[in-house]
């Protein structure tokens, strides 16, 4: 963090800006844009280029509790509100976010360096979010109970936790936000929401979309700045009832111990490590489409990406001929820029882990079919990359790769590929591909995974329970799931005497 910076030469795509008051700087508590005591400040760059983005407030853990405050002080008026009223608010935030979609995916794509088309694709999905929890605000599922108690009435109710706060990655800087916040503020709680610091502009956008649709002071807050400090504040914060995180299962490990403690509600959506499945009786055009698409979205940097490619024998090298040459098509660039597939990696950390996984698999045998290295398109652009014959050992099997880096592997048997594919500590999402039904069925209960996608790859959405098993989180998002995550239930037996 550095003390303020005037903000003079403004990154020149932002001139494209329909509406420039959605780039915003300062962070957003109490229905006021703040900036830190002192006016420190942090730097955000567009990875395609470099180029800085802008500066950022960097808020100090007491103004992180200010924050907290807000939202504690503001619960009791949002509770009150009829859902009707919470739900006509959240429609206002979704109609904004979706008149704005331009300039949202435009920011997007500047911080993040994902394609502008997916960058779009992502705000669509972030307003459904939105919507849907509107609509569910006011069907907040209750349940009866006959009396086992002579001269006893008893009643189940759901209240809203309180305040909580909502930790946020940079690989889907608005979904990830717009699923944890429609789904609170629809159950009645207020919000204290970090986003990355790699990626604060689409957050902040957000919050102001927010302000015009009408929330209250001190129900939706957003604070910007040094992750540790302020997701340390928020998590020793007794008045913070739940911690709903996405990001690493490394740091959801850390957030878990640190909210232990004051024994808060968690919601965590870690890392995966997907295994994706072509039986023999595949059709190769559609097992290499669902791969492209399983692997490659946000240059391989999604939760859900197939991190291990598994092909049975018959098909492995007609598969891996033609993966390879769809994935030499693919074309690398600015996100800005049309028609491209693959934008730059976030970070510098995300480039060396993924040439590392590259060297290791190679040192084991594997064989590069296509990219393999950084392009000279910029440091963070690392050219799509198929590697074949990748050992079970090799270190992109057992880890997340987050690059557009794809690992085959053939296999034999079904009861092998289990194995294999179930031999993780993750357990998110996996993919299969077969047109076998008696396979599906069998393989689809043995995968210990939350999500099982048959024969195509996108399936998630508003409706859907989305979140994982073992290591890969706990809880789910979207869906009355989500919902029910942030409310409690409440029990009252009354003596009819
Ligand atoms: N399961 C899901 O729904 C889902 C969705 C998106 C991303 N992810 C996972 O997120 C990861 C990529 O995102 P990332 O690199 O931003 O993850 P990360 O765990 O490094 O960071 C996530 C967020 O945690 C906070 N954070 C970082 N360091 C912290 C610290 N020391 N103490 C407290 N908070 C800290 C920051 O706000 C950061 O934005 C991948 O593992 C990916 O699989 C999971
Ligand atoms: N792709 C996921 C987000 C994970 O990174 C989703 O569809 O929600």
């Amino acid at each position: 963090m550095s003390a303020c910076v005037a903000r003079q030469d403004f990154h020149p795509a932002l001139d494209r800006l329909v509406d420039r008051r959605l780039f915003r700087q300062l962070a957003y508590i109490n229905g006021r844009w703040t900036a830190n005591s002192d006016d420190a400040t942090f730097e955000v760059n567009d990875p395609a280029t470099g180029q800085s983005l802008g500066f950022v407030a960097a808020l100090s853990p007491s103004a992180t509790t200010a924050a907290i405050d807000a939202a504690d002080e503001a619960k009791a008026g949002w509770q009150a509100m009829l859902p009707q009223e919470r739900g006509a608010i959240l429609t206002r935030w979704y109609e904004l976010m979706v008149a704005a979609k331009d300039d949202l995916a435009l920011l997007m794509t500047l911080e993040q360096g994902k394609p502008l088309a997916e960058s779009a694709g992502e705000i669509d999905y972030a307003a459904s979010f939105v919507q849907y929890y509107a609509e569910e605000a006011k069907r907040i599922a209750v349940e009866s109970v006959t009396s086992h108690l002579p001269g006893a009435a008893m009643s189940i109710s759901r209240t809203p936790l309180g305040a909580v706060g909502l930790v946020t990655p940079w690989n889907f800087p608005s979904a990830m936000l717009t699923r944890k916040a429609a789904a609170a503020l629809a159950a009645g709680c207020t919000i204290v929401a970090h986003p990355s610091s790699q990626t604060p502009f689409s957050a902040l956008a957000l919050a102001e979309l927010a302000e015009r649709a009408g929330f209250p002071a001190g129900v939706l807050n957003i604070i910007t700045g040094s992750a540790s400090q302020i997701v340390g504040t928020m998590c020793a914060d007794h008045r913070l009832r739940a911690m709903s995180f996405t990001g690493s299962t490394e740091i959801g490990r850390l957030i878990a111990a640190q909210c232990a403690p004051t024994v808060k509600r968690l919601i965590m959506e870690l890392g995966g490590n997907a295994p994706l499945i072509i039986f023999d009786d595949a059709d190769i055009d559609r097992a290499v489409n669902i791969a492209i698409d399983a692997k490659f979205a946000t240059s391989g940097q999604d939760c859900l990406a197939a991190n291990r490619i598994y092909v049975q024998r018959p098909i492995y090298e007609k598969f891996a001929a033609a993966f390879a040459e769809r994935v030499r098509a693919l074309k690398l660039g600015n996100g800005l820029t049309d028609k491209v597939d693959i934008g730059p990696l976030m970070h510098q950390r995300a480039v060396d882990k993924v040439g590392e996984q590259v060297r290791d698999a190679q040192t084991r045998g594997a064989r590069v079919l296509a990219g393999g290295d950084v392009s000279d398109h910029g440091p963070l652009f690392f050219t799509p990359t198929v590697l074949v014959d990748v050992p079970d050992d090799a270190l992109i099997m057992r880890e997340e790769t987050f690059g557009p880096v794809a690992a085959l592997t053939v296999f034999d048997s079904e009861n092998e590929v289990l194995h294999k594919a179930n031999d993780t500590e993750y357990g998110l999402v996996a993919y299969l591909v077969t047109r076998d039904a008696a396979r599906i069925a069998r393989m689809s209960a043995a995968l210990e995974y939350g999500m099982v996608a048959v024969n195509r790859v996108k399936i998630t959405g508003a409706p859907v329970p989305f979140g994982g098993v073992k290591q890969s989180g706990l809880g789910r998002e979207g869906s009355r799931h989500g919902l029910e995550a942030f409310t409690d239930i409440k029990y009252v037996c009354l003596d009819l005497g």
